[in-house]
Protein backbone atom coordinates (compact mmCIF):
# COMPACT_ATOMS: atom_id res chain seq x y z
CA UNK A 1 0.00 0.00 0.00
CA UNK A 2 2.12 3.20 -1.17
CA UNK A 3 -0.32 5.55 -2.83
CA UNK A 4 -1.99 8.37 -1.73
CA UNK A 5 -5.54 8.16 0.37
CA UNK A 6 -7.95 10.66 0.31
CA UNK A 7 -11.18 10.00 3.19
CA UNK A 8 -13.30 12.60 4.31
CA UNK A 9 -15.47 12.47 7.10
CA UNK A 10 -18.97 14.47 6.97
CA UNK A 11 -22.32 14.10 8.61
CA UNK A 12 -24.46 16.91 10.74
CA UNK A 13 -22.83 18.90 13.61
CA UNK A 14 -22.40 16.64 16.37
CA UNK A 15 -22.48 13.42 14.86
CA UNK A 16 -19.21 12.36 16.15
CA UNK A 17 -16.85 12.85 13.22
CA UNK A 18 -13.90 14.44 15.28
CA UNK A 19 -14.07 11.78 17.90
CA UNK A 20 -12.88 9.08 15.49
CA UNK A 21 -10.71 11.05 13.25
CA UNK A 22 -7.58 11.42 15.23
CA UNK A 23 -7.66 7.82 16.38
CA UNK A 24 -7.74 6.98 13.10
CA UNK A 25 -4.84 8.87 12.03
CA UNK A 26 -2.74 7.47 14.83
CA UNK A 27 -3.67 3.80 13.51
CA UNK A 28 -2.79 4.62 10.37
CA UNK A 29 0.81 6.19 11.62
CA UNK A 30 1.15 2.87 13.62
CA UNK A 31 1.16 1.01 10.42
CA UNK A 32 3.42 3.00 8.68
CA UNK A 33 1.88 5.74 6.93
CA UNK A 34 2.20 9.00 6.90
CA UNK A 35 -1.01 11.21 7.54
CA UNK A 36 -1.82 14.29 6.75
CA UNK A 37 -4.65 15.42 9.24
CA UNK A 38 -6.63 18.55 8.04
CA UNK A 39 -10.42 20.06 7.80
CA UNK A 40 -12.58 22.31 5.89
CA UNK A 41 -13.05 24.95 5.54
CA UNK A 42 -9.48 25.59 6.43
CA UNK A 43 -6.56 23.48 5.99
CA UNK A 44 -4.22 26.45 5.28
CA UNK A 45 -3.35 29.80 6.90
CA UNK A 46 -5.71 31.63 3.53
CA UNK A 47 -8.32 28.68 4.45
CA UNK A 48 -8.58 29.45 8.13
CA UNK A 49 -8.93 33.06 7.66
CA UNK A 50 -11.72 31.97 5.08
CA UNK A 51 -13.03 29.92 7.82
CA UNK A 52 -12.95 32.52 9.93
CA UNK A 53 -15.20 34.67 8.24
CA UNK A 54 -17.52 32.09 6.74
CA UNK A 55 -18.24 30.87 9.81
CA UNK A 56 -19.32 34.00 11.70
CA UNK A 57 -20.51 36.64 9.38
CA UNK A 58 -23.55 36.72 7.90
CA UNK A 59 -23.86 36.32 4.02
CA UNK A 60 -26.02 34.99 1.03
CA UNK A 61 -25.71 31.63 0.16
CA UNK A 62 -23.70 32.44 -3.22
CA UNK A 63 -21.26 34.48 -1.10
CA UNK A 64 -21.02 31.54 1.28
CA UNK A 65 -20.94 28.60 -1.15
CA UNK A 66 -17.52 31.09 -3.11
CA UNK A 67 -15.99 31.25 0.22
CA UNK A 68 -16.47 27.53 0.61
CA UNK A 69 -14.51 26.74 -2.62
CA UNK A 70 -12.24 29.35 -2.54
CA UNK A 71 -11.25 28.13 0.44
CA UNK A 72 -10.45 24.39 -0.79
CA UNK A 73 -8.78 25.75 -3.85
CA UNK A 74 -6.17 26.75 -1.87
CA UNK A 75 -6.53 23.71 0.73
CA UNK A 76 -6.06 21.43 -2.70
CA UNK A 77 -3.33 23.13 -3.87
CA UNK A 78 -1.07 23.66 -0.78
CA UNK A 79 -1.63 21.00 1.14
CA UNK A 80 -4.47 17.68 -0.24
CA UNK A 81 -2.10 17.45 -3.73
CA UNK A 82 1.22 17.38 -2.60
CA UNK A 83 0.51 15.11 -0.23
CA UNK A 84 -1.23 12.77 -2.33
CA UNK A 85 1.25 12.93 -4.63
CA UNK A 86 4.02 12.18 -2.15
CA UNK A 87 2.15 9.18 -1.26
CA UNK A 88 0.49 10.09 2.07
CA UNK A 89 -3.11 9.72 3.45
CA UNK A 90 -5.02 12.70 4.08
CA UNK A 91 -7.80 12.30 6.03
CA UNK A 92 -10.29 15.71 5.93
CA UNK A 93 -12.99 17.03 8.53
CA UNK A 94 -15.35 17.94 5.73
CA UNK A 95 -14.92 18.56 2.09
CA UNK A 96 -17.41 18.74 -0.90
CA UNK A 97 -20.48 16.93 0.43
CA UNK A 98 -20.63 19.57 3.23
CA UNK A 99 -21.29 22.36 0.62
CA UNK A 100 -23.46 20.26 -1.04
CA UNK A 101 -25.51 19.25 2.46
CA UNK A 102 -25.16 22.87 4.25
CA UNK A 103 -25.25 25.32 0.91
CA UNK A 104 -27.02 23.14 -0.94
CA UNK A 105 -29.62 21.34 1.07
CA UNK A 106 -29.46 23.46 4.25
CA UNK A 107 -29.45 27.19 2.55
CA UNK A 108 -31.30 25.52 -0.35
CA UNK A 109 -28.76 27.32 -3.09
CA UNK A 110 -28.50 26.03 -6.57
CA UNK A 111 -26.95 22.36 -6.80
CA UNK A 112 -26.23 23.19 -10.64
CA UNK A 113 -24.50 25.94 -9.31
CA UNK A 114 -22.38 23.96 -6.50
CA UNK A 115 -21.53 21.73 -8.88
CA UNK A 116 -20.57 24.28 -11.66
CA UNK A 117 -18.05 25.45 -8.78
CA UNK A 118 -16.95 21.95 -7.79
CA UNK A 119 -15.70 20.63 -11.75
CA UNK A 120 -13.67 24.49 -11.36
CA UNK A 121 -12.20 24.01 -8.51
CA UNK A 122 -11.30 20.27 -8.26
CA UNK A 123 -10.68 19.47 -11.69
CA UNK A 124 -7.32 17.54 -12.08
CA UNK A 125 -4.66 18.10 -14.95
CA UNK A 126 -5.02 14.88 -15.91
CA UNK A 127 -8.99 15.10 -16.44
CA UNK A 128 -11.59 14.08 -13.66
CA UNK A 129 -12.12 15.30 -10.65
CA UNK A 130 -10.45 15.05 -7.39
CA UNK A 131 -12.79 13.66 -4.66
CA UNK A 132 -12.04 11.70 -1.75
CA UNK A 133 -11.30 7.89 -2.14
CA UNK A 134 -13.86 6.99 0.55
CA UNK A 135 -16.44 9.05 2.22
CA UNK A 136 -17.14 8.20 6.09
CA UNK A 137 -20.95 9.91 6.26
CA UNK A 138 -21.91 9.54 10.19
CA UNK A 139 -25.50 9.94 10.56
CA UNK A 140 -27.38 10.39 13.37
CA UNK A 141 -30.98 12.60 14.00
CA UNK A 142 -30.72 16.19 14.41
CA UNK A 143 -32.32 16.15 17.77
CA UNK A 144 -29.85 13.88 19.16
CA UNK A 145 -26.91 15.47 17.44
CA UNK A 146 -27.97 18.80 19.10
CA UNK A 147 -28.56 17.08 22.29
CA UNK A 148 -24.67 16.19 22.05
CA UNK A 149 -23.70 19.62 21.71
CA UNK A 150 -25.48 21.03 24.37
CA UNK A 151 -22.76 22.96 26.48
CA UNK A 152 -20.38 21.48 25.10
CA UNK A 153 -19.20 23.82 22.68
CA UNK A 154 -20.25 27.73 21.52
CA UNK A 155 -21.90 27.09 18.54
CA UNK A 156 -20.86 28.72 15.30
CA UNK A 157 -23.25 30.54 13.04
CA UNK A 158 -24.30 26.68 11.33
CA UNK A 159 -24.32 24.89 15.23
CA UNK A 160 -26.85 27.44 16.21
CA UNK A 161 -29.16 26.46 13.65
CA UNK A 162 -32.77 25.07 14.75
CA UNK A 163 -32.98 21.07 14.17
CA UNK A 164 -35.12 21.65 10.47
CA UNK A 165 -32.00 23.14 9.08
CA UNK A 166 -30.27 19.73 9.95
CA UNK A 167 -32.80 17.48 8.61
CA UNK A 168 -31.93 19.88 5.24
CA UNK A 169 -28.52 19.11 5.81
CA UNK A 170 -28.92 15.50 6.24
CA UNK A 171 -30.95 15.02 3.36
CA UNK A 172 -28.89 16.82 1.53
CA UNK A 173 -25.52 14.35 2.51
CA UNK A 174 -28.23 11.73 1.53
CA UNK A 175 -28.93 12.79 -2.01
CA UNK A 176 -25.02 12.92 -2.50
CA UNK A 177 -24.36 9.40 -0.98
CA UNK A 178 -27.20 8.21 -3.11
CA UNK A 179 -25.46 9.78 -6.51
CA UNK A 180 -21.85 8.70 -5.87
CA UNK A 181 -22.36 5.21 -3.39
CA UNK A 182 -19.29 3.64 -4.80
CA UNK A 183 -17.30 6.43 -2.34
CA UNK A 184 -19.16 6.35 0.66
CA UNK A 185 -19.63 4.88 3.48
CA UNK A 186 -22.44 5.10 6.11
CA UNK A 187 -21.85 5.00 9.76
CA UNK A 188 -24.65 4.89 12.24
CA UNK A 189 -23.77 7.19 14.28
CA UNK A 190 -26.50 6.44 17.23
CA UNK A 191 -24.45 4.00 19.29
CA UNK A 192 -22.04 3.92 21.67
CA UNK A 193 -18.46 5.20 20.53
CA UNK A 194 -17.07 1.65 20.42
CA UNK A 195 -19.56 0.45 18.09
CA UNK A 196 -19.11 3.39 15.67
CA UNK A 197 -15.52 2.86 15.96
CA UNK A 198 -15.70 -0.47 14.96
CA UNK A 199 -17.72 0.18 11.57
CA UNK A 200 -15.10 2.98 11.31
CA UNK A 201 -12.39 0.78 10.89
CA UNK A 202 -14.53 -1.70 8.87
CA UNK A 203 -14.97 0.68 6.56
CA UNK A 204 -10.80 1.55 6.18
CA UNK A 205 -9.86 -2.00 6.35
CA UNK A 206 -12.54 -2.65 3.65
CA UNK A 207 -10.91 -0.50 1.21
CA UNK A 208 -7.04 -2.67 2.32
CA UNK A 209 -5.54 0.84 3.81
CA UNK A 210 -5.78 -0.67 7.33
CA UNK A 211 -4.81 -4.53 8.78
N1 LIG B 1 -21.19 7.57 19.98
C1 LIG B 1 -21.35 8.63 20.79
N2 LIG B 1 -22.24 8.59 21.79
C2 LIG B 1 -22.43 9.67 22.60
N3 LIG B 1 -21.74 10.84 22.50
C3 LIG B 1 -20.82 10.93 21.52
C4 LIG B 1 -20.58 9.84 20.62
N4 LIG B 1 -19.62 10.22 19.75
C5 LIG B 1 -19.28 11.49 20.07
N5 LIG B 1 -19.98 11.92 21.14
C6 LIG B 1 -19.92 13.24 21.79
O1 LIG B 1 -20.77 14.10 21.03
C7 LIG B 1 -20.19 15.38 20.89
C8 LIG B 1 -20.01 15.72 19.40
O2 LIG B 1 -19.04 14.84 18.86
P1 LIG B 1 -17.96 15.35 17.78
O3 LIG B 1 -17.05 14.19 17.49
O4 LIG B 1 -17.32 16.62 18.25
O5 LIG B 1 -18.92 15.64 16.54
P2 LIG B 1 -18.64 16.38 15.15
O6 LIG B 1 -17.15 16.45 14.96
O7 LIG B 1 -19.28 15.48 14.13
O8 LIG B 1 -19.31 17.71 15.23
C9 LIG B 1 -18.88 15.35 21.68
O9 LIG B 1 -19.12 15.86 22.97
C10 LIG B 1 -18.54 13.87 21.74
O10 LIG B 1 -17.81 13.55 22.88
C1 LIG C 1 -16.71 22.43 4.54
C2 LIG C 1 -17.99 23.15 4.85
C3 LIG C 1 -18.41 23.34 6.17
N1 LIG C 1 -19.56 23.99 6.42
C4 LIG C 1 -19.98 24.21 7.82
C5 LIG C 1 -20.35 22.96 8.57
C6 LIG C 1 -20.00 23.27 10.01
O1 LIG C 1 -21.13 23.81 10.66
C7 LIG C 1 -18.93 24.33 9.90
C8 LIG C 1 -17.56 23.93 10.38
O2 LIG C 1 -17.45 22.58 10.46
P1 LIG C 1 -16.68 21.82 11.63
O3 LIG C 1 -15.23 21.90 11.37
O4 LIG C 1 -17.30 20.47 11.69
O5 LIG C 1 -17.03 22.62 12.94
P2 LIG C 1 -16.42 22.35 14.39
O6 LIG C 1 -14.95 22.65 14.32
O7 LIG C 1 -17.19 23.32 15.23
O8 LIG C 1 -16.69 20.90 14.68
O9 LIG C 1 -18.89 24.73 8.53
C9 LIG C 1 -20.36 24.49 5.40
O10 LIG C 1 -21.41 25.08 5.64
N2 LIG C 1 -19.97 24.30 4.10
C10 LIG C 1 -18.80 23.67 3.77
O11 LIG C 1 -18.47 23.51 2.58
Amino acid sequence: MTGGVFISFEGIDGAGKSTHIAPLAELLRAQGRTVVLTREPGGTPLAEKIRALALNEAMDPLAEALLMFAARRDHLQQVIEPALAAGHVVMSDRFTDATFAYQGGGRGFDLAVLGQLEQLVQALPQGGLRQPDLTLLFELAPEVAAQRLAGVRAPDKFESQPVAFFRKVAAGYDARARQQPARFVRIAADRPRDAVWEDVLAAVRGKGWLQ
